[in-house]
C-alpha cells in the first residue's frame, strides 16, 4: 500500500475492498455519495485511494471535518500511514493554524476554513477533489458547503470533484440534491460493537455513568473507557467523582486508572493526550463532550458509555436569545458514539436507556444546525460572495431555514451597517465578512481601527474567543477565594464593564511578560490566556495585511480612560444589534431590537458603576443573550445613550420587505422595529418573573416547532417511501 506503513488490518477495511468501484464512479461522476459504517475507512483510507489513483497530480484532495480535533488528529494519523511529516504531502487546516505546505496534496480542514477559502479563491481553482466528510452532522456549515459546491458544480467546474460521506447520512435525499447523483453503500467495519441497554432510563443519568464506569474499571478486561458527558463542567465533576471512587477501591481489586478530559475548550496538548497510548496495565477513562463523537480513533477505546444527551444550542429569532440546553441525542449520534469502540480491536457500548427509547423517543436525524442558530454570519458570507444569481433567502439548501431565521439574520445585519438599505453588502459588510469572527465583533474591530484604538479591540476580540479565562467562574472565585488560593486582585474594568475588564487584564498579563505565575496567583487560566495572545496575533496579522495602521495593533500596556471610552465607542458600533436599556426604576433591561425582552445582568459580569439609588448604568451592550433558568446577558459593557442615538433612529426605519430585495413596504413587518420604540417609551414598566418565566416559555415553545418542522419533514419522507 504506497509507500507508507503497513499494517494488516488496514488493508482489510471494508473501503479497501471498493477501491475499482469507487475509482470508477468518480471517474465517471462529478457528484457521488459514500455510506459506510463507522470505522469502515471513509476519512483515513478514502483519500489516500484516490491519492494513489493520480487525482492529487490535478489538485489539492481537501477532506473537511466539522471539528478541529478531528481535522488535527486524522492528519496525524494519514500522515504516520503514509510515512510522511505532518505540514508536507498531508497537512491541516484549522482556524488560527495552517499546517500544510506548497507540497502538501491531502488537506484535511474544518468545513469553517473550506468557506473562508471560497472567499478568496470561489471556484476553489487549487482543488481537485473535495470531501465533504461527517455530512451526517449537519453543521451550518457543511450545509453551506453542500449548497455552494452544488451552484458551482451546476456552472460546469471541470476542475473540481465532491464525495460527500456518512456513516449514517439519508444518502438517497443527498442523492436527490445532487441531480440523482450515485450513492455507493460500503458495509460492514473491521470489528464488531455489541450494544448493551438499560432496562430503564436510570434516575441520575449523571450517577448511573459513574457507576457503569467503575464496574467497567472493576469487573471487565484491559480496554479504555470513553464516557459521553454534556459539557466541561460536568466532565469536571465526573472527573473528581471518579477519583474519589477509584481511591476508595481496596488495593489489587483492578488496575490502575488514568482519568482524562476531552472538549472543545481544551486546548489542543491537552486534547492530544487522548491519542497517546497508556501506559501498560492502566486502564484510560477519557470523559468527553460529542467533540469525541465523529471521526476519532482514540487507539484502545473498548467501552464506550453513553448516556444519551448531548448540549444542543437553540437560537430563537423572535427573541434573540440563545438558549443551551440539554436534550436527548439522534439515533444518528448514538449510531456515531457507538462507532468509537471496536476501531482497533471488538468493543461494547453501553447505552444508559432501553432500545425502546431510542428506536421511539429520539430523533432520526439530529436536527440541522441551520434551522436552529442565528444566521447573521452566514447572509453575510453568502452577500459576500457575490455570485450574480445568488438570492440569499432563496438559496438552495438541503434543508431550508425558516424564513423567520433568515429575515431575523438581514436586519441584524443592517443594523450593524453589513448591508444597505436594499439589502445589498457594503464596502464594510465585505471587510467584515473576510475577517474569522463573528459579524459584530468584525464591525467593532473595523470601527476600531478607524477610530485609533485597534489595539484595545484586538485584545478585546482575543480575549472574547476564550471560553472562560478565569479557573471559575468569576462570581464563584469571590466566594472560593481561599480554595483558588487568589493572592491578588484582578483589575475591576472601573465599573465599565467586562470589556474593559478583560483589557485591563490583558494589558496587565503583558507587563508581566505573559507570565505563568502572574496568571496563576490571579486565579486565570494561563492556558486560555495564551490561547488569546494567540488569537489576536492571527488577528493583528490580518489587519496588517487589510490596513496600513499597524502600528496600533501592537499591544498598548497603558490604555488610559480616555481609550476605554473610544473602545466602548467601536463597540458600539458593532453591537448596535445587541443594546439593552435599563428599565427606570430597577435594575431589569429590555433588549431593543427584539420585541421588548426583559433580561438581567447575568451574575458572572464584573461590577458595574451604580448611581446614588443602586441604579445601573442606563445603557449597555452585551456580547451575549441567553436562556439558563432565567434569560441573561454576559459579557457587558457600558455604553452612552448619545453614541447610539443615530443607531435608535435606524431600528425605527428597518423596512424588512425592502432588506429582503421584495421592494419597500409599510406595513406589518415594520411593528417589531416601532415596539422598540415602544420599548423605550414604556422602559418604566417593572420587570417581574413573569416575563422571564414568558421568555422561557416562548423560548421552549420555538425549540418544540423547530422539532415538530423535523419531524413533519420525516413524516413527509416517510409516506412518500
Ligand atoms: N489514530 C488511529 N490509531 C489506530 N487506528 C486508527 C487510527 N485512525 C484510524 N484507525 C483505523 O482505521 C479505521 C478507519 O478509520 P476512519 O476514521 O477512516 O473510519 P471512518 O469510516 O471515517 O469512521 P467514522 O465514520 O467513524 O469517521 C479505524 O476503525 C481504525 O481501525
Amino acid at each position: 500500500m504506497g509507500g507508507g506503513r503497513e499494517d494488516a488490518p488496514r488493508q482489510q477495511l471494508p473501503i479497501n475492498q471498493f477501491e475499482d468501484q469507487i475509482l470508477k464512479t468518480v471517474a465517471s461522476n462529478s457528484v457521488m455519495v459514500i455510506i459506510g459504517e463507522t470505522g469502515s475507512g471513509k476519512t483515513t483510507q478514502l483519500p489516500q485511494i484516490l491519492h494513489r489513483a493520480g487525482y492529487s497530480k490535478k489538485g489539492i484532495i481537501a477532506v473537511t471535518q466539522p471539528r478541529r480535533v478531528a481535522a488535527v488528529s486524522v492528519a496525524r494519523r494519514v500522515a504516520y500511514e503514509m510515512g510522511v511529516h505532518l505540514g508536507e504531502e498531508v497537512g491541516y487546516s484549522i482556524r488560527f493554524e495552517d499546517r500544510t505546505s506548497s507540497r502538501t496534496s491531502l488537506k484535511y480542514l474544518t468545513d469553517g476554513c473550506l468557506l473562508r477559502e471560497c472567499l478568496l479563491d470561489p471556484k476553489l481553482s487549487q482543488y481537485a477533489i473535495i470531501i465533504l466528510d461527517e455530512a451526517h452532522e449537519r453543521t451550518l456549515n457543511t450545509d453551506i458547503l453542500l449548497g455552494l459546491l452544488k451552484c458551482l458544480l451546476r456552472k460546469g467546474e471541470p476542475h473540481l470533484k465532491l464525495v460527500i460521506t456518512s456513516a449514517t447520512l439519508d444518502g438517497q435525499r443527498i442523492s436527490k440534491f445532487f441531480n440523482a447523483c450515485p450513492v455507493l453503500t460500503i458495509p460492514g467495519k473491521l470489528f464488531p460493537v455489541q450494544i448493551l441497554y438499560s432496562t430503564e432510563r436510570p434516575v441520575s443519568c449523571f450517577e448511573s455513568a459513574i457507576e457503569t464506569a467503575i464496574e467497567i474499571h472493576v469487573r471487565e478486561p484491559p480496554g479504555d473507557i470513553l464516557l459521553f458527558m454534556t459539557g466541561q463542567e460536568e466532565i469536571e465533576k465526573a472527573i473528581s467523582k471518579l477519583e474519589e471512587k477509584i481511591k476508595d477501591l481496596e488495593e489489587g481489586v483492578c488496575m490502575d486508572a488514568i482519568l482524562l478530559p476531552l472538549h472543545a475548550s481544551l486546548p489542543p496538548e491537552l486534547q492530544a493526550r487522548v491519542f497517546d497510548l497508556s501506559p501498560s496495565n492502566c486502564r484510560r477513562i477519557i470523559v468527553a463532550t460529542n467533540v469525541a463523537e465523529t471521526s476519532l480513533t482514540v487507539d484502545g477505546v473498548v467501552y464506550v458509555i453513553d448516556p444519551g444527551f448531548v448540549k444542543q444550542r437553540h437560537y430563537n429569532p423572535s427573541t434573540g436569545m440563545d438558549s443551551l440546553s440539554v436534550v436527548q441525542i439522534s439515533r444518528v449520534q448514538a449510531i456515531q458514539r457507538a462507532g468509537r469502540a471496536g476501531r482497533t480491536c471488538p468493543g461494547k457500548c453501553y447505552r444508559l436507556y432501553p432500545s425502546s427509547v431510542y428506536e421511539h423517543e429520539f430523533l432520526p436525524e439530529t436536527i440541522p444546525e441551520i434551522q436552529r442558530t442565528s444566521l447573521a454570519g452566514t447572509v453575510l458570507y453568502l452577500k459576500s460572495l457575490e455570485l450574480p444569481d445568488l438570492d440569499v433567502l432563496d438559496f438552495d439548501f438541503l434543508d431550508q431555514p425558516s424564513r423567520e431565521l433568515l429575515e431575523d439574520a438581514l436586519r441584524q445585519l443592517h443594523i450593524i451597517e453589513g448591508i444597505d438599505n436594499d439589502g445589498n453588502i457594503t464596502n464594510l459588510g465585505k471587510q467584515m465578512a473576510e475577517l474569522p469572527l463573528e459579524p459584530s465583533l468584525a464591525r467593532a474591530l473595523l470601527a476600531a481601527e478607524e477610530m485609533g484604538c485597534l489595539s484595545q479591540a484586538l485584545t478585546v476580540a482575543g480575549m472574547l474567543s476564550c471560553e472562560s479565562i478565569f479557573h471559575h467562574n468569576p462570581s464563584k472565585t469571590r466566594t472560593t477565594k481561599q480554595k483558588i488560593e487568589v493572592k491578588y486582585e484582578l483589575p475591576t474594568g472601573n465599573g465599565m464593564g467586562d470589556h474593559v475588564q478583560l483589557l485591563q487584564i490583558y494589558e496587565e498579563w503583558c507587563q508581566s511578560n505573559y507570565s505563568l505565575d502572574w496568571c496563576n496567583n490571579r486565579g486565570l487560566q494561563r492556558r486560555s490566556m495564551k490561547y488569546a495572545k494567540d488569537v489576536r496575533d492571527q488577528l493583528a496579522m490580518i489587519m496588517k495585511d487589510k490596513c496600513e495602521s499597524l502600528k496600533y495593533s501592537r499591544v498598548r500596556m497603558d490604555s488610559t480612560v480616555e481609550d476605554f471610552r473610544t473602545l466602548r465607542k467601536s463597540l458600539c458600533k458593532g453591537f448596535a444589534n445587541r443594546l439593552a436599556h435599563r428599565m427606570t426604576n430597577h435594575n431589569g433591561y429590555r433588549i431593543l431590537c427584539h420585541q421588548s425582552q426583559l433580561v438581567q445582568i447575568h451574575p458572572s459580569v464584573c461590577p458595574l458603576e451604580v448611581d446614588a439609588d443602586g441604579l445601573l448604568p442606563e445603557w449597555v451592550l452585551y456580547h451575549e443573550l441567553i436562556a439558563t433558568s432565567r434569560p441573561y446577558i454576559r459579557k457587558v459593557c457600558v455604553v452612552d445613550g448619545n453614541w447610539i442615538k443615530s443607531v435608535l433612529v435606524e431600528l425605527e426605519t428597518i423596512d424588512i420587505y425592502r432588506l429582503s430585495g421584495k421592494g419597500s413596504n409599510q406595513g406589518s413587518d415594520q411593528v417589531s422595529s416601532l415596539q422598540c420604540r415602544a420599548n423605550l417609551e414604556t422602559a418604566n414598566c417593572t420587570q417581574s418573573e413573569e416575563g422571564s418565566l414568558s421568555i422561557m416559555q416562548e423560548q421552549s415553545k420555538s425549540i418544540d416547532a423547530a422539532r415538530a418542522r423535523f419531524l413533519a419533514r420525516k413524516k413527509i419522507k416517510t409516506s412518500q417511501k
